[in-house]
């Protein structure tokens, strides 16, 4: 038996040795297929966005000097001179007193700095404009460059392309990046009770269900998952897979066999491959106590607890930071980026010192309020809990518990 459950390390410490395997390597995709992909290589911009000043309104393009001081009750003339065309750039500079129609997206003509709205003016007759509306200098205006500026940084090396960033890479004409390849992520299951989802179980054994909720969970943190199937407890056979799986994975993910009992073999398993290292084994926070964390060459395995609620919560709190590390994101662990939930907490919650609590909770609605945090109580081997669960609450590591009425943030899931 390992004593490595006698150093349970916390979330932190466990985190810091997560960061330190690299991310993957980068590779070129088109960029309409790299949502959620993250940069390798920053990007400078290839142009100025918008190209010229264009307006952001309908109205008239005008110089804002030539409505000084405009009202309803003290408006302002001005000629109009032309009509702008939404494709094609003015070929025209405004004079003073004068000013040009303009669409929602045409370029400003020369001597224009501003655009009034269509609302504040009426068409007086024989070219003649009112402009009832004082104006700013640009005003309704997008200015050349505010977007992106010609040879100027326009995403950092790191950034996930969200839908923002797949929008301005559109605009700039960008039409291939260099993103990290998603991390393939090998998945074993363990345990000699185990038996394939399309077996009848016999008393005594069980349907794998962690091979299923992981490779979910991993995908959706941007993996691409691939189940090695169940592995009895058999030492052997365990090493064999997991060399398989290191070999074409990036991170391998094991579940079950990682607490104390004698069957316990994942640990052995590991110990059996050249150039290893076991980094922890056991993190101070419930559940996911007995977590594994090893080095095979420059390889993460990871051993999460077999309990089907268990594993779904390492993977949330540890695992799918971690693979969002691994495909390049540079804040994968930052905490204010997570989906929170403000809610009130609907009964006291007591916790142990020293052990940052996972408590699955329910939210409800509230009249006139924040929504309730009903915690779900229940065995981590139960899949119960976390179908009845909307999030999860952190009680941190120095703190007892939290009283009915506290208001918590939930991690949503
Ligand atoms: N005396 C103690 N017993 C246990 C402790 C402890 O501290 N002292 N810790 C408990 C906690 S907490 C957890 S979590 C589990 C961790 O167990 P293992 O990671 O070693 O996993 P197993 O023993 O292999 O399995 C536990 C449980 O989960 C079921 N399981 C495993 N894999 C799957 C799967 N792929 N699909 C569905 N269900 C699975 C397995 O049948 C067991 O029932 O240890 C506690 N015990
Ligand atoms: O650590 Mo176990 O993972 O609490 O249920």
């Amino acid at each position: 038996m390992k004593q490595g459950f006698l150093h349970t390390l916390s979330r932190s410490q466990f985190q810091e040795l997560l960061k330190a395997f690299a991310p993957t390597a980068a590779e070129p995709v088109p960029f309409d297929q790299a949502h959620q992909r993250v940069l390798a290589e920053g990007l400078l911009s290839p142009e100025d966005l918008p190209a010229g000043r264009r307006s952001a309104m309908d109205g008239y393009a005008l110089a804002a000097r030539d409505a000084f001081g405009a009202s309803e009750s003290n408006p302002a003339y001005l000629e109009c001179l032309a009509e702008i065309e939404v494709n094609r750039a003015p070929d025209f500079a405004l004079e003073p007193g004068t000013c040009a129609w303009i669409p929602t997206g045409g370029f400003l003509p020369q001597g224009a700095d501003s655009v009034v709205m269509v609302e504040y003016t009426q068409e007086m007759g024989a070219g003649t404009i009112e402009v009832r509306q004082s104006l700013a200098p640009g005003e309704n205006v997008m200015e050349q460059g505010e977007d992106a500026a010609s040879g100027e940084p326009a995403l950092s090396a790191g950034s996930r392309l969200r839908t923002q960033e797949i929008g301005l890479l559109a605009a700039l004409g960008i039409g291939s990046v260099r993103v990290h390849r998603r991390p393939r992520v090998g998945i074993i299951s363990t345990g000699d009770e185990l038996v394939a989802v399309d077996a009848k179980p016999q008393l005594g054994q069980i349907r794998d269900v962690n091979s299923y909720t992981v490779a979910c969970l991993a995908e959706e943190a941007g993996g691409v998952a691939r189940r090695f199937g169940i592995v009895g407890d058999d030492l052997d056979g365990l090493v064999a897979v997991l060399q398989t799986a290191l070999a074409d994975s990036d991170l391998v993910l094991l579940s079950g066999g990682s607490s104390k009992g004698t069957r316990d073999m994942t640990i052995a398993a590991i110990e059996a491959l050249p150039d290893m290292e076991i980094l922890a084994h056991g993190v101070s926070i419930s559940p996911g106590k007995p977590t594994i964390l090893a080095r095979v060459g420059d390889k993460p395995v990871v051993g999460l607890p077999g309990q089907v609620g268990s594993a779904q919560v390492v993977m949330t709190v540890l695992g799918q930071p971690f693979i969002r590390h691994l495909a390049g994101a540079r804040q994968a662990f930052e905490e204010i980026l997570r989906p929170l939930r403000r809610a009130r907490l609907a009964r006291n919650l007591a916790s142990r010192q020293g052990r940052e609590d996972f408590v699955r909770v329910r939210l409800e609605p509230a009249a006139g309020g924040l929504p309730l945090a009903q915690p779900v109580m229940g065995k981590s081997g139960l899949l119960r809990t976390l179908l009845q669960s909307h999030g999860l609450l952190v009680i941190p590591a120095e703190s007892e518990g939290f009283q009915q009425g506290d208001e918590v943030d939930v991690w949503v899931l």
